[in-house]
């Protein structure tokens, strides 16, 4: 099952600070992202800025994740599965919070929460990081959209995200070697993961092979969700990935989900829709499939997402 292949995602560079769209630089970029999303569903994303919070991130996550268990459990979502939930099977811990481009909500919702005393640290870490993941993944965003020519959408897309952070601890020394986390989609448009110095990430290829992912510090892994497929009328090919740690050491991770707003219509552009592309997918709100979504993870089926949820 475990078969080790020495295949390696693409990585491409986004250090360059100036990258704007129009641009020759810009365009060079844009190619190879087509190319590995079109191959793989995913690459690594090499920003050099994510170095700045590496140390305040982890940090702030082992703090976190370091409290007693009564505390985390005061952290509750209004929504299953998005507040802080303890797999203990497969020693997982995660902790998720919406909107977390926006300071306050993270100072009032979640903080607040875990340390009534204040923490403005832990607020300020969560933050940088979301910036700095949110504001790469609307570059992203932008290239994907302009390489399907249906860039015209884009400030409404990225206007209607709701950038969720959801912060995981896998402890070391699993007991089995059944995944930590087990094999999936992501459900958003587009996913941001940054991860301490243990793998785990295993992502499989169109061919069914899974593949190893060993990050470097400064990249982030860039995965593609079930959200943007469906926009995309079924164009895209979202990987099934998994987590399975194996070393003894705690691995960290913050991966930052762009999800479509709750009460926003997500609906195929018409460009997309003709007569060999007959529209696949009904219009949907997140929100309301999130409540199906939970109720299928709740049954331990994470096979069943919005491709299946929202399919004609
Ligand atoms: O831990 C990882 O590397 C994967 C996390 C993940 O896939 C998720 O949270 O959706
Ligand atoms: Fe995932």
């Amino acid at each position: 099952m475990n078969s080790e292949t020495m295949v390696k995602i693409p990585v491409i560079d986004f250090s360059n600070q100036d990258l704007k769209p129009g641009t020759p630089e810009w365009d060079l970029v844009k190619v190879q992202v087509q190319q590995a999303i079109h191959e793989y569903g995913c690459f690594e994303a090499s920003f050099g800025r994510i170095l700045e919070v590496r140390k305040p991130l982890f940090g702030a996550m082992e703090e976190l994740f370091d409290l007693p268990f009564q505390t985390k459990q005061l952290y509750v979502s209004d929504r299953l599965f998005r507040g802080y939930t303890r797999v203990s099977l497969r020693l997982q811990e995660s902790i998720q919070i919406d909107d977390a481009n926006v300071a306050e909500n993270i100072e009032q919702r979640l903080t607040k929460v875990l340390w009534p005393q204040g923490n403005s640290n832990f607020s300020k870490t969560l933050f940088s990081y979301s910036e700095l993941a949110s504001g790469l993944e609307k570059k992203i965003r932008r290239m994907i959209l302009e390489s399907f020519g249906v860039e015209k959408y884009t400030d409404e897309l990225i206007d209607s995200t709701n950038y969720t952070l959801r912060l995981i601890k896998y402890e070391g020394k699993p007991q089995s070697n059944e995944p930590s986390l087990l094999a999936h989609c992501d459900q958003s448009m587009v996913t941001l993961l940054y991860q301490n110095e243990v793998n785990g990430l295993e992502i499989q290829t169109k061919h069914g092979e899974w593949i190893n992912v060993k990050p470097s510090q400064n990249s982030f892994v860039v995965i593609t969700g079930e959200s943007l497929d469906v926009w995309l009328n079924g164009r895209l090919n979202s990987p099934k990935h998994r987590a399975m740690v194996t070393e003894n050491k705690a691995r960290y991770c913050a991966v930052l989900f762009a999800n479509p707003k709750g009460g926003y219509q997500v609906k195929i552009p018409e460009e997309l829709v003709d007569e060999e592309n007959p529209l696949m997918f009904k219009p949907f709100d997140y929100d309301e499939f999130w409540e199906f979504y939970a109720s299928q993870i709740a049954k331990g089926d994470l096979s069943t997402g919005l491709k299946a949820y929202s399919c004609i």
